[in-house]
Order: structure tokens, then sequence, then C-alpha cells
């Protein structure tokens, strides 16, 4: 089957077509900007040498972006039929332990999320409304962030809050990132030769948000990410853990208003407001090395909070197969990979130094020792293709 992914941001579209016998993605793009003055494209097939560029007339939405694209895949530089589409919904609450297909049921389901991921679920939901219009005849399927988390327990997801805010409000620890999650615990099952069901492995997702989890015997038991994507660890611009205080404070003795913390906490905070660089670690990492004091102390904190969140999961599971690195920075990034390894030799994770420089840019695999008895494991992650299975999985069993 082809599947069209896709992943909607307020202002953002990113696509790919991927078919599902050979895990290949035949065409992707990226728009940009939508709904501004002068929203973007980018989009790319393995048939053409260059990636096509261009403009969308000013104000262009979700719905233009989805008409360009479909055009596009159709177009003799893709030239494929698709069979179904699948979106990436960050927050499904409680209400879904799985994909589904997006009928008027599942969208009402999606809403009542909408205020619990108000970055994330509204931007979802207009890619689902706009697609659906796009492409009538074919079948819709939400594939959520949260759903691989649903396994989670009590004691895992429930805040220490009077109870009553967890009863009547849905408060309380949701996580994220599930189709990657999911997906490189697959891939260290197969790495490792072992059945997923006898797989315990602890999963850290190194991207602009970063997340891990403990996943145990396959199933995931607990994750770093909390009621929304700001709970854990440090993030690009997002703070992860803080004494909940430091809000009352901000509010009370500096006069913010909720709404300005949030934009400080979610977009002004993280590698970004610590270094007042960058948050991208490529950038922190150049500034390292030419010796900027402010960006060695922003990876610093990020790589000791990295190494304390990957300890305490630890004690979350019996037994522990491997430690799984992914995402951008953990796809890439060896020397965040060895200065968190380097706190967790008490763990039984050895670093393969050799192994360990070697590793990232496609090329995946163990960088930890033999004697290592958890090993550590660079894994490309492909959230698309995640959400492409999955997708098929709903529309094969119609
Ligand atoms: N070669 C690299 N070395 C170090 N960090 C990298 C490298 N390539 C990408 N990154 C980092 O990965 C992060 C983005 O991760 P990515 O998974 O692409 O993000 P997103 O969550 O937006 O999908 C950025 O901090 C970026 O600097
Ligand atoms: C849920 C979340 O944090 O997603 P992203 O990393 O795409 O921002
Ligand atoms: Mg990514």
């Amino acid at each position: 089957m082809n599947i069209l992914v896709i992943n909607c941001g307020s202002s953002s579209l990113k696509f790919s077509v991927i078919d599902t016998l050979t895990g290949a993605d035949l065409a992707r793009g990226l728009f940009d900007k939508l709904g501004s003055d002068s929203p973007k494209y980018k989009m790319e097939s393995d048939k053409l040498a260059e990636a096509v560029k261009g403009d969308l007339p000013a104000k262009a939405s979700h719905k233009e972006a989805l008409n360009t694209l479909a055009e596009f895949v159709a177009s003799e530089d893709v030239n494929v039929s698709i069979d179904a589409v699948g979106h990436r919904v960050v927050h499904g609450g409680e209400a879904f332990t799985s994909a589904c297909v997006m009928d008027e049921a599942a969208i009402k389901a999606v809403e009542a999320c909408n205020s619990l991921a108000p970055l994330h679920n509204p931007a979802n939901l207009l890619g689902i409304e706009s697609s659906k219009q796009n492409f009538p005849d074919l079948p819709q399927v939400g594939v959520f962030d949260t759903a691989f988390h649903q396994t989670l327990q009590p004691e895992a997801y429930l805040y220490p809050l009077p109870i009553e805010l967890y009863k009547k409000h849905g408060i309380r620890r949701y996580g994220f990132h599930g189709s990657s999650h999911k997906y490189v615990a697959g891939e260290a099952a197969r790495i490792l030769g072992k059945p997923l069901s006898e797989t315990s492995v602890i999963t850290a997702h190194l991207g602009n948000g970063c997340s891990a989890a403990a996943i145990e015997n396959g199933v995931c038991v607990d994750t770093t990410m909390g009621l929304t994507p700001l709970e854990g660890m440090v993030m690009g611009t997002r703070c992860g853990d803080i004494d909940p205080g430091i809000i009352f404070h901000l509010k009370r003795a500096l006069g913010m208003t909720a709404d300005d913390i949030d934009v400080m906490l979610n977009k002004k905070s993280g590698l970004l407001g610590l270094s007042d660089i960058s948050n991208d670690m490529r950038t922190l990492r150049e500034a390292s090395t030419e010796g900027n004091e402010a960006a060695k102390l922003a990876v610093g904190i990020f790589t000791r909070r990295l190494a304390k969140s990957i300890a305490s999961l630890r004690a979350t599971i019996e037994d522990c197969d491997a430690l799984i690195f992914t995402g951008g920075i953990g796809e890439n990034d060896a020397l965040t990979r060895a200065e968190t390894m380097q706190r967790l030799a008490h763990l039984g994770i050895e670093i393969d130094p050799e192994a360990n420089k070697n590793r990232g840019k496609g090329n995946d695999g163990i960088i930890s020792t033999k004697n290592s008895s958890v090993k550590a494991i660079v894994i490309q992650t492909n959230e698309e293709l995640m959400i492409a299975r999955e997708t098929e999985q709903i529309v094969g069993s119609k």
C-alpha cells in the first residue's frame, strides 16, 4: 500500500508517501509559514535530482498545501496512487489506545483533548479536516503519540495531586513520541535477536522535543513526558522539569501572566534559554569548541539531566537489555551519547568509544563493549514508517 503520512503543525505541514511493502519513502516534503504572507514549500522525490521549491499565495493554508502535494504526488515526478492517509495526532488522551479511522466520533474525542495540547492538537485536526476535503475517497487514519503509553499503570501516570483532578478533569501523565519509542523498541529487539515480547529497553528520543521511555517485555511502563510535552528532560526550547513554585513566583513577584509564562517555558527555555545562543545542538557544540562557556553549561545541564532521567526510568523495570539513542541528537551527536553513558556506568553500560564515534548518519548499531551487561544502541527513528504501518493495519482490517 502507498500511505500519505501527514504531520501538521500550526503553520507547517510535513508529509511523506510510504510504500509499506518496502518501507521506502517515495516522496517527502515540507510546507512552512502557512497562513502568513509568504508560505513556502520544498518537495522531493527519488525520481528527481533536485528538490522542487516554491511559494504559495499569501495566506495559503493547509488546504492549499494539500492541493499542491496531491498534484505533485500524481505528477510524473512521483506518479503513485495513494491508498490511505495517516495523520500524526499528538494528544489522544485516554480515548485512544491504538490508531483508528478519523470519523466524526473520533474527531470529537480528539477535540476534547485540545486544551491538553494547545500547540499540537488543533493543528493536527486542521490537517485531518483539510485532508478529508482534498481526498474525500481515501480513508483518514489518526495515529496518536499518546497511544503507546496507554499501558502505563496508575502508579506511573497519576500525579500526587488531589485525585479529583484526575477523576473529573483527566489530569494525569500521558507521554508522547509514542510512534518513535515503539518503532525503535521494535528495531532494538531485531538487533538483539529476541522477540519484542521478551525485550526490555530504555529509549531516549532526543530531537527538538525530548522524551525517554521504559519498555518492559515490549510494553511501555513509564515515560518522562506528562500531561503535556513540557514535562521531563531539557529540550531545545522547553524547560522540562522545574519546581512548580517558580510559576507562582513569576506571577506574583514578576507580574507575568499565565500566557507569558506558557510561552517562556515552551519556547524560550531549554537549550535556547540557558545558552542564549540557539536551540540547536550542532550550533551549541560549535560554540563550545570555540570556548563559549554558556553553550558548554547548557549542554552540560542537558546531558546531566538526561542521564538522571534514564537512571530513574531504570528503577521502573526489572531487567534492561539496552539503552537506545534516537532523534536528531541521539542519532548524530556522539558527544551527548558518550557523556550520558559515562554517567551511567553503574547501570552496567560500558561504552565502546570507537563504535560510538563511527555511528550516526544512517549507520545504526551497538556502541557498547562486548562485556557491557546493558547494551547501548543507536537507531534512526522512523515515525513516518510507524504511522504508515499502523494506518495500513487499520485500513487492511476493514
Ligand atoms: N550532526 C548532528 N550533530 C549534533 N546534533 C545534531 C546533528 N544533526 C541534528 N542534530 C540535532 O538534532 C536536533 C533536531 O532533532 P530532530 O529529530 O530533527 O528534531 P524534530 O524533533 O524537530 O524532528 C537539533 O538539536 C539538531 O541540532
Ligand atoms: C510531542 C512533542 O514534543 O512533539 P515534537 O517533538 O514533535 O515537538
Ligand atoms: Mg524528527
